[in-house]
This record gives C-alpha cells, sequence and structure tokens, in this order.
C-alpha cells in the first residue's frame, strides 16, 4: 500500500474540492477527499483555535473553519485508469510533491505529484482519527448481532489494531503516533480472492463473497467429529462441530464435484479463523484486551466477522474482544488525509466536531439508517479542516 496526499483548492460546479488523499493498495485504491458545504465557501468563517480543545490547539493563531464532507470511494488497483478517470472528472488532482510508483502515471495523467505519506503511519492515524471522533464507529459482531460502542477516550490505549488487506499488518497502538507493527501475516485478502478465483473460478471479489453466503463449509472442511464418530472431544475443550481441518475432506473428490459456494465458504473460514488466531496470540503476547480489525477483506460480512470475533472469544477465554469498523477500508486514506501537512509548513488540521454529530449522510438517494446498515460509499463525514 502506498498512501499519498496533496491539496489545495478545486472549484467545482457544486461544491469546492480541496485535499485528497490516495491510498493505493495491493488489490485496491481508496480514495477520501473534502468538499466544502456551499454555505462556507466564502470562507469568513473563523474561530480561535486556542478556545477549541483537541487538534487545532497547536497553533495559536486564528484560522478559518472549512465546514464540509469527507468522501469515500475505491477502485481496482489494476483498473488505476478508472481511478484516473475519477480523480479527472471530479477535478480532484492540484499540486504536491514527492514521488513513487505511480508517480509517473499521475503526472503524465493529470499533472500532479503524489506526496508520499508512511503506510503504518497512516493506518494509525486513520484509526485513531475515527475512533476519536466518529461515533457509531466501532461495533462488536456477536450472535450475528452489530452493536456500536461508545469509546471511552481515557481507555483506548494500548489496542492491536488487524489491518486486513491483501495482506495483513497487527500493530500495537499505544497513543497518536506511537506504535509499533509487532506481527503480520500473507495468508490475508488477497489470499482469499487469489485462491478463491482459482479454485471457483469466480469473475469478482464481490461474486466470491456472495457464493459464501449459499456454502456449507461441512462438505469440504474436516470436523472433530468427522474423527470422533460425531462426538465432542470434550477433554480438550473442542465440540463435534469445530474445524479439525480446514479441506481436510477435499482429498476425497475432485474439484468439479465441489461446490463453489462451499468453497468459497471453507476458505472465508479457514482465513478468517487464521487471523483471529494469530491476532488473539500477539494480544496475548502484550495484555491487549481489545483488537481493531480493518481492511477491506471484512467488507462488513457477518460470516467473516462472526469466524474472527468467535475466534477471538474462544481463545482467550473472554478476555479478548474483537471490534470492527464501519470505515474498515479506508483507514490508510483517511490518515495519510488527516496526517497531511502535518510535517510542512501549510499545515492542514483535519477534526470532526463533536457538535456537527459526526452523522453519515448519504450523499445521494433517499436517507439511509446509517447506523445499522453497512458503510455505503455514498456515505460522507460531515466534518471541518482547519487550514492554519
Ligand atoms: N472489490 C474488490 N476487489 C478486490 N478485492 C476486494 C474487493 N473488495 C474487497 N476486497 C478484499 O480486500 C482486500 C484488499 O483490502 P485493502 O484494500 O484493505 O488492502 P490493500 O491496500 O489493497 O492491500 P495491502 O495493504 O496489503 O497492499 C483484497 O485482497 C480482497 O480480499
Ligand atoms: C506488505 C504490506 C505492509 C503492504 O500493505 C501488507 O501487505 C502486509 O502487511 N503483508 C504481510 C507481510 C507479513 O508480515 O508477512
Amino acid at each position: 500500500m502506498e498512501t499519498c496526499s496533496f491539496g489545495d483548492e478545486i472549484e467545482e460546479r457544486e461544491s469546492k474540492i480541496s485535499h485528497l488523499a490516495i491510498d493505493i493498495g495491493g488489490s485496491l485504491i481508496k480514495l477520501v477527499y473534502f468538499s466544502r458545504d456551499d454555505k462556507c465557501s466564502t470562507g469568513d468563517q473563523w474561530i480561535n483555535s486556542s478556545n477549541e480543545g483537541g487538534d487545532v490547539s497547536s497553533s495559536e493563531s486564528t484560522c478559518p473553519i472549512l465546514e464540509g464532507k469527507l468522501h469515500f470511494a475505491k477502485f481496482e488497483t489494476s483498473k488505476i485508469n478508472e481511478c484516473v478517470e475519477f480523480i479527472r472528472s471530479k477535478k480532484l488532482h492540484h499540486s504536491g510533491g514527492g514521488a513513487y510508483k505511480y508517480t509517473d502515471l499521475f503526472k503524465e495523467e493529470l499533472g500532479v505529484a503524489l506526496d508520499k505519506e508512511d503506510e503504518m503511519n497512516c493506518l494509525v492515524a486513520g484509526a485513531n482519527f475515527l475512533l476519536k471522533t466518529v461515533r457509531h464507529e466501532a461495533f462488536t459482531y456477536l450472535d450475528n448481532k452489530k452493536e456500536f460502542e461508545p469509546i471511552d477516550q481515557n481507555d483506548l490505549y494500548p489496542y492491536l489494531l488487524v489491518n486486513i488487506g491483501s495482506g495483513v499488518s497487527m500493530i500495537k497502538v499505544d497513543g497518536d503516533g506511537k506504535f509499533e507493527r509487532v506481527s503480520g501475516t500473507n495468508v490475508g485478502g488477497g489470499t482469499y480472492w487469489g485462491l478463491g478465483k482459482l479454485l471457483t473460478k469466480c469473475k469478482s471479489f464481490d461474486e466470491l463473497l456472495e457464493l459464501s453466503h449459499h456454502g456449507n463449509n461441512r462438505v469440504i472442511d474436516m470436523l472433530v467429529g468427522d474423527i470422533y464418530g460425531g462426538l465432542d472431544y470434550t477433554k480438550i475443550g473442542l465440540s463435534a462441530t469445530a474445524i479439525a481441518s480446514s479441506f481436510g475432506k477435499a482429498i476425497n473428490k475432485d474439484l468439479e464435484e465441489y461446490r463453489p459456494e462451499d468453497i468459497s465458504r471453507s476458505l472465508l473460514r479457514l482465513i478468517s479463523n487464521n487471523i483471529g488466531q494469530i491476532s488473539f496470540l500477539n494480544a496475548l503476547r502484550y495484555g491487549i484486551k481489545r483488537i481493531f480489525f480493518g481492511g477491506f477483506f471484512i467488507r462488513g460480512h457477518p460470516y467473516t466477522m462472526d469466524t474472527i470475533a468467535v475466534g477471538v472469544h474462544f481463545w482467550s477465554k473472554g478476555e479478548a474482544k474483537a471490534m470492527f469498523l464501519r470505515h474498515e477500508g479506508f483507514l490508510g486514506a483517511l490518515g495519510a488525509f488527516v496526517s497531511y501537512g502535518k510535517s510542512r509548513s501549510d499545515d492542514i488540521i483535519v477534526h470532526c466536531l463533536v457538535e456537527r454529530s459526526l452523522v453519515c449522510t448519504p450523499c445521494r438517494g433517499a436517507a439511509v439508517d446509517t447506523v445499522d446498515g453497512n458503510m455505503d460509499e455514498s456515505e460522507t463525514i460531515e466534518c471541518c479542516v482547519y487550514p492554519s
């Protein structure tokens, strides 16, 4: 993943768009951009930053508040030209500096240079930003129920951040900018999509995920009961329905004899279980009780979240808790967005005002239930940007 951001204002017909951050991952490109509300576009709203709490206090001088919305978009990395076209059509591009893998493409197509931000820094900054400022962001998933949990600012750290992208990073977070990448695994979202595509001939990730809804993993996975004559192995705490060996039954038939639905479900279970287990072991290593899972592998998918949550609960004997994030896939891009300018003289401080209620509002179509539903990319976060 590469995370980049660039700023300055671009006039659009309906709103002013400024500040774009882009996260170019192994599988997906994520964009986060800010559009100023019309009512604020005169730029005549000022606050004294020293009177406001939190992030803006680093500046003593007064500064204008730009009220507006954060927007989200994603594209497959293999179709980067669609992303470039989107940026061009929305006129999101402008100035910047720096260089990296896609620099030439962005320079040639859009005439912009990218400022590179550190990936881990951005993941942590994005997670902290969401956990500290966006209500209804973090939730548990137990017994097929999503429950939002308010985050106590005084009891946030340490936590383990597990970002499940193509690969998986596990980061112990101790504060703003205070973190250590303690582990990772190469068995991640890319593995599910890659192996799933080969085994099922699916054309898209969404198709593969959809198949998993209708599958039965017991057809392919070897269960404890398959080994123990249908019985639990009570002495070591394993029920008959626990998986003894993922894909363990696949030795019995040829690939064509298995349903793609069952293959997808077993694969999803295998990967989610494995990540849940490694995450728990790392939480245990540092005495951490709360694990936040992000990354686009999750996609708010009930079976994925259930497998991870149940695994963490089971292995930790209820001591550790798995939590999920509504903006799961945008941590890096959001982090690039909020970090932009921090190391430069043209400081841009992004801060969501609690008074603006931080609801996610739909920007097209009818009202959606923004709290219970999965995140829809057409939703936005109302926020304020404080440029110094
Ligand atoms: N539409 C999609 N197309 C492809 N993969 C998808 C899609 N939706 C979800 N995914 C899953 O999300 C994963 C990528 O997640 P994410 O965008 O968070 O990581 P990344 O930034 O691409 O990876 P990395 O950080 O390892 O470079 C894919 O490997 C796949 O499992
Ligand atoms: C290489 C990155 C950091 C790129 O985002 C990610 O894909 C990852 O964490 N992979 C796992 C690598 C490992 O720790 O084995």
